[in-house]
């Protein structure tokens, strides 16, 4: 599609600036534009139509997708509803319900958290009692803790959903599992009977992804709306388990995956904005007889700023690599062959978590850097880290996740010393972790970095055990030591992270031009020193560094920043983004932020007239003393 088709979708979609509307005006725009944006999205390809033409459908097709996915009421619908089928639904399932659903004939949402519970799924108290009777199970929400609460798009867009259940038959409970349940008529759109639904208020932000509670008064579905891919219930009630209980949290694995690539692009638009203007916002005199200087020129600027390229980088490159892992898996586990699975669970647990604290820290510190026009709304830059924090805390909240993985690291570091063998991302815990003399190279810093995983994953399992032997419970001693278990997690992540950057990059350095590669080499080195730097106590304490080593880290870091400062705005631009996407006064590809910022403020409702109402309503008496 041409320039201007893509324009006209987005000028016919923005007539009003979102902060100017009500809570229900903002929801009622984003199911305009996800409906417009969708119409636009799937118009298929012909087989007629020329390789320019299917370049451009293509072309829209990201330029849509990128605009609407992150806080459309549909987001769910194609991040876990779509998924779920997929990964839980039999065959015959996935067949009838994949169709309606890619079709957008129905729109789904993935319901499982609970106003009671989150994180401990197997406390969900949703129920689906199966009547051997009439072959239904009955769902049913015996308190209110057991409303299902905060799924996107329950509210008021969704008309089906995938609700995550505990299975009962004959009284006995046979534990989580996900089923097919109609919420709403599909002519009139009004809740079936038995079903409470509703919007749960306004939040940080996503606020039109309408997040809605249900609840069930005993509504029922046919047997067939169990998704029965893993686990199975026969007309007679009998049950039938599946290989492995954790194959119905399969969805959660893949949404952890695609959060990963997700804060790469969240944290690629705020640096893209913050530098951008960095590079047209001139302030102060450092030197007197000299006009101000770029902001981007500031060290301190650069500090605050290159490291989220670099970061986006990293991040991009890991969620790639985690994804042929997550494939290779998912071909495995659909041939019943489930040991990579728990490593799969283990390693989405350490990046979801590493790269949401990495890129909401980094994309606040990206609004810092923009002084007061970084807080406008226009800028653009609180929503993203809006939308960014609250990765923090869906699809596992992060320190319930460093703590499944450091379950993995506990469990392999107790069987490397028993002498069981150690493979994939964990086989580096078997290496020699007493470092002789500190390696300044990329290389040696992140063998470093995993020294001091090593070192720190067997001391908090010597912590464990100590408590073990004083008497308390695996548990107790668990908790105990949980500080220091998350802190294991994260430098087991940080390893990774830091490897997988380096080795994706050095594969993809070779076909790369000598001016490209050494300019996203910097961007690796910049990335490894940072984090030498930032985490130099660890550095002091288990990887022999000396404070020399620490100065000529630090004036490397110097350098480095100097050397990427004349590419900053160009590996910014090479990100690509339009100024539909980035939708910021501060950060559109022209540079004109004070021309744009007060384009913006022109549209407050404020500015229609120059005197309020409320001057000569309230203001004027007040000040009369005749109030
Ligand atoms: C074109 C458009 C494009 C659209 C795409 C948009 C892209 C945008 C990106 C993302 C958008 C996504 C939006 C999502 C919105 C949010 C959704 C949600 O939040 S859904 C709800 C998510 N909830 C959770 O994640 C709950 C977290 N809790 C858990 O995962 C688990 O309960 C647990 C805490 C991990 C475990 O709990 P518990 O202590 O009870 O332990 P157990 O149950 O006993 O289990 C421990 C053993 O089981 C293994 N395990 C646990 N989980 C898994 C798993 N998922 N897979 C495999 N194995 C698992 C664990 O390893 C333990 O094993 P052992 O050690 O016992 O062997
Ligand atoms: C924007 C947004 C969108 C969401 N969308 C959906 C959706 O579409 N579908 C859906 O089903 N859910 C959704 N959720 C819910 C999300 O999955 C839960 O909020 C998340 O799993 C955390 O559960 P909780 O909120 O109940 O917090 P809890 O589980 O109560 O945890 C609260 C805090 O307690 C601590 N804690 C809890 N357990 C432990 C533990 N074992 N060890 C140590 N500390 C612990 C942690 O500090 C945690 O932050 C969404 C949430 C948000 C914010």
């Amino acid at each position: 599609m041409d320039e201007q088709k893509v324009l006209s979708i987005k000028g016919l979609l923005d007539d009003t600036p979102e902060e100017y509307l009500s809570h229900k005006e903002k929801y009622e725009n984003s199911i305009r534009k996800s409906v417009l944006f969708y119409k636009t999205l799937h118009s298929t390809e012909d087989e007629n139509m020329s390789v320019d033409e299917k370049t451009k459908l293509n072309f829209r097709n990201i330029v849509t997708s990128a605009i609407f996915k992150d806080n459309s009421p549909f987001m769910l619908h194609n991040s876990m509803f779509i998924p779920t089928i997929m990964g839980q639904g039999t065959d015959e399932q996935r067949e009838y319900w994949m169709k309606r659903a890619k079709n957008m004939e129905i729109i789904g949402t993935y319901a499982q958290t609970e106003l009671g519970h989150g994180t401990f799924i197997r406390g969900l108290e949703t129920q689906a009692t199966y009547d051997p009777d009439t072959e239904e199970f009955v769902l049913h929400s015996p308190v209110l803790s057991s409303y299902k609460w905060w799924p996107g798009g329950l509210a008021h867009t969704a008309n089906y959903c995938i609700v995550m259940a505990r299975l009962y038959i004959k009284g006995k409970s046979h534990g989580i599992h996900p089923f097919m349940v109609q919420i709403r008529d599909e002519e009139t759109h009004m809740p079936l009977p038995g079903i409470k639904l509703g919007e749960i208020g306004a939040k940080l932000g996503f606020n039109t992804v309408n997040n809605g509670f249900l609840g069930f008064e005993n509504h029922r579905i046919s047997r067939d709306r169990m998704l029965m891919k893993n686990a199975q219930v026969l007309k007679d009630g009998t049950f039938v388990a599946g290989s492995n209980s954790k194959l119905t949290y399969g969805t959660m694995v893949y949404v952890r995956v695609l959060i990963v690539s997700n804060m790469a692009n969240m944290l690629a638009k705020a640096v893209t904005i913050a530098l951008r203007y960095s590079a047209i916002r001139r302030q102060s005199q450092p030197k007197p007889d000299e006009p101000e200087p770029q902001i981007l020129d500031y060290v301190t600027q650069q500090h605050k700023l290159f490291i989220a390229i670099a970061s986006s980088h990293a991040f991009y490159m890991n969620a790639m690599w985690l994804w042929e892992i997550y494939y290779s898996v998912s071909l495995q586990l659909a041939s019943g062959k489930l040991d990579n699975l728990p490593e799969l669970h283990a390693l989405a647990c350490c990046l979801k978590p590493l790269s949401t604290i990495d890129a909401t820290a980094m994309i606040e510190k990206c609004r810092l850097a923009c002084g007061g026009h970084g807080y406008m709304l226009s800028a653009n830059l609180a929503q993203t880290y809006g939308l960014a924090t609250a990765a923090y805390t869906y699809e596992g909240e992060n320190t319930v996740l460093l703590l499944q993985a450091a379950r993995s690291l506990v469990k392999a570091w107790v069987g490397h010393v028993k002498g069981r063998p150690l493979k994939g991302t964990m086989a580096y815990l078997a290496g020699d972790s007493t470092v002789k003399a500190w390696d300044g190279s990329i290389d040696g810093i992140i063998q470093s970095f995993k020294v001091v995983a090593i070192r720190k994953i067997s001391s908090v399992v010597k912590i464990l055990q100590d408590y073990e032997k004083s008497g308390l419970s695996p548990e107790d001693a668990w908790n105990k030591a949980s500080v220091f278990l998350t802190a294991a997690s994260e430098a087991h992540g940080r390893a990774v992270l830091l490897s997988v950057y380096k080795s994706e990059m050095d594969k993809r350095a070779a076909v790369l031009s000598p001016p490209l590669r050494k300019v996203l080499l910097q961007l690796v080195d910049l990335y490894v020193t940072y984090w030498a730097l930032e985490k130099v106590g660890d550095m002091l304490l288990y990887a022999s560094i000396t404070d020399k080593d620490v100065d000529e880290l630090q004036r490397r870091y110097i350098e480095l920043l100097a050397a990427i400062r004349p590419n900053a705005v160009g590996l910014v631009d090479a990100f690509d983004f339009r100024d539909e996407i980035l939708n910021s006064t501060l950060g559109a590809y022209d540079g004109r932020a004070y021309e744009r910022l007060m384009e913006e403020a022109m549209k407050s409702p404020l500015n229609a007239e120059p005197v309020n109402q409320t001057f000569h309503k309230y203001l004027k008496p007040f000040m009369r003393g005749k109030l």
